[in-house]
């Protein structure tokens, strides 16, 4: 039996983290993230404000339909507004229509934001909390209060700030949540005042913490406030939320329960965890941050020599915790910061089986280490790296070869196309020379840029011996400039990313010449991609 003192975790993901400037969900995607959640076991969702909008509305009726296999759903509302009755207050109609078990109601804790927020006296604002708790209560609502400003409130005015706590205790409110609502705490602050409040509770009292990050320190304020005995963590995934962001559950979770010994989520849920982060972010359509901790893409990614090669004898040298355990993996980055290890573990990874000793692992290491002081960069183009791997080991198969290529571009006001437009129409046109299995071709094919007249040339006339190209298309294309100051004459390297429906490759290539730099990494691309058909080879990127 796991003995470990358990914490709730509750998200907020879809209410406060839809706060974050740039973020914008629809409900079916308010209801996908839902659903990850629950799947991975979280116990609390904050699903919105029903009342504040009509998407919030409609989510809570979806989930009426079709509930949640386990995570309780909950409803966000403030406390009824200044002299009015909770009965005739819309906002709470509308949570008691969201029909969820738990509400969750945020109220003010500083005297200020009483004063001079809500324009209303200090006993008015007790009321305001007290009788919204009373009224949910008796509608059959359980009650997680969340104490906005709690810690500046504690500080202004602690006598204050302690008996709004105690009338939403009274009114039967079964969590007290201190917020760090600015952001503004520092973590042995929250350790302080979260120890002299739990001194002046009734002991057994239900206690959350919510903590914005406007100070970086979002999860320290939380562990913090764990450490002195709260048993609910408020925060979202990603740390998506208002200003700065809410505490990252992806980082709060894996702390408490890998490092703090907390009981969070069971073993097989916590896997999941950097899987639920990627998607989210997907969902949320923000770009994924890959140095994020512990689900990061590069949270396990070893690029000093010194640390692959002490990772390669034991993984504790250089990882603080088993990737694994939340579903991320380790990965040997390759650059001109890597030694013979990083050259072995990625010949491994392509299936090929290297010696320190053998003579062309430290030549594969050395042409590495030029080709990159020339602005090759093959950390994000790991293709390019087996094929350059496999030419200097001899075993790179020769599936075409490419004689010469001219193209011609034309940039022309009047045209058929746009006849009417005072844009340019971009024609182009390349010629190909190729020999594929002992045939000499000649292709010629249009596109609407050099770079794709050159890539259906080269199609055109690979197609008739390797039909698999036509699966084959590119998903991305960056291009950098890699010495600023030489203006047009500046060096450039281009990145192709490739997929052929089942898997993705990058391939590039660097030349003053975007034309040349643009076709060695399509050559590259289209060579890779065949030989990912071929049993013994390339395995994808
Ligand atoms: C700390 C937090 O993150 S709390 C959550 C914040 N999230 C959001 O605000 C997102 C959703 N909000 C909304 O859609 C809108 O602001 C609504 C629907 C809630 C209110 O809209 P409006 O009625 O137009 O009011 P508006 O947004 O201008 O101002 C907020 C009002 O709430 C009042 N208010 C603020 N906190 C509380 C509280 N705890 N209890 C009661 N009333 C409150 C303010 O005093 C202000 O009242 P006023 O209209 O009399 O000036
Ligand atoms: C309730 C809430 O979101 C806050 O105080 O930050």
């Amino acid at each position: 039996m796991n003995t470990a003192r358990p914490i709730w975790i509750y998200d907020t993901t879809l209410r406060d983290g839809a706060q974050r400037e740039g973020l914008s969900l629809s409900l079916e995607d308010k209801l996908r993230i839902a659903r990850k959640l629950d799947e991975m076991g979280v116990p609390f969702i904050e699903g919105g404000w029903p009342g504040a909008n009509p998407k919030d509305v409609k989510f809570f009726w979806k989930l009426q339909e079709n509930p949640l296999q386990q995570a309780e759903i909950v409803a966000f509302c403030s406390t009824r507004r200044p002299h009015k009755n909770a009965a005739d207050d819309r906002m709470l109609q509308a949570i008691l229509a969201a029909e969820t078990r738990w509400v969750t109601l945020f109220g003010k804790s500083w005297d200020l934001h009483v004063t001079e927020g809500l324009n209303t006296s200090l006993e008015e604002n007790l009321a305001m909390i007290g009788e919204t708790i009373a009224y949910l209560r008796d509608r059959g609502r359980r009650i997680i209060y969340d104490a906005e400003h709690w810690f500046d409130g504690y500080k202004h005015n602690p006598e204050y700030a302690l008996k709004t706590l105690k009338t939403a205790l009274e009114a039967g409110a079964e969590w007290l949540v201190f917020c760090d609502t600015n952001g503004g705490t520092l973590p042995q602050e929250i350790g302080c005042i979260v120890r002299e409040v739990i001194e002046n509770l009734p002991p057994q009292t239900q206690l959350g913490i919510h903590t914005h990050n406007d100070s970086g320190t979002a999860v320290a304020n939380a562990l913090a406030a764990v450490t002195e005995g709260v048993q609910m963590v408020q925060g979202t995934i990603n740390g998506y939320g208002e200003r700065c962001g809410n505490a990252n559950l992806c980082t709060l979770i894996p702390n408490l329960q890998l490092k703090l010994n907390y009981r969070c989520l069971e073993p097989e849920q916590l896997v999941q965890l950097t899987n639920t982060s990627r998607l989210i972010s997907e969902i949320a359509n923000l770009a994924p941050n890959d140095h994020a901790p512990f689900v990061g893409r590069s949270a396990f990614a070893h690029k000093g020599g010194i640390h692959v090669s002490a990772v390669a004898r034991n993984p504790l040298t250089y990882e603080h915790i088993t990737p694994q355990s939340i579903g991320n993996e380790r990965r040997i980055v390759i650059s001109d910061q890597s030694g013979l290890s990083n050259v072995l573990s990625k010949a491994r990874s392509f299936g090929i089986e290297l010696n320190k000793q053998d003579d062309t692992c430290r030549q594969i290491l050395q042409r590495l280490k030029e080709l990159e002081h020339e602005g090759y960069q093959f950390e994000a183009a790991e293709a390019s790296f087996e094929l350059l791997m496999r030419s200097v080991l001899g075993q790179r198969k020769q599936m075409f070869e490419i004689h010469g290529f001219q193209i011609h571009c034309d940039l022309l006001k009047e045209c058929d196309i746009l006849p009417d437009s005072d844009e340019f129409c971009n024609n182009a046109l390349a010629t190909i020379k190729v020999r594929v299995n002992g045939k000499e071709l000649l292709e010629v094919a249009e596109g609407n840029g050099p770079v794709s007249a050159l890539d259906a040339a080269l199609r055109k006339a690979l197609v008739k011996f390797y039909p698999e190209i036509a699966n084959f298309y590119l998903t991305d294309y960056k291009v950098r400039i890699l010495d600023g100051k030489a203006g047009t004459s500046a060096k450039t390297r281009v990145l192709v990313e490739w997929s052929n429906g089942e898997q993705r490759w990058t391939t590039l290539g660097v030349s003053t010449n975007i034309i040349d730099a643009s076709y060695q990494a399509v050559v590259e691309g289209i060579e890779y991609g065949l030989l990912l058909k071929l049993p013994s080879q390339a395995a994808a990127v």
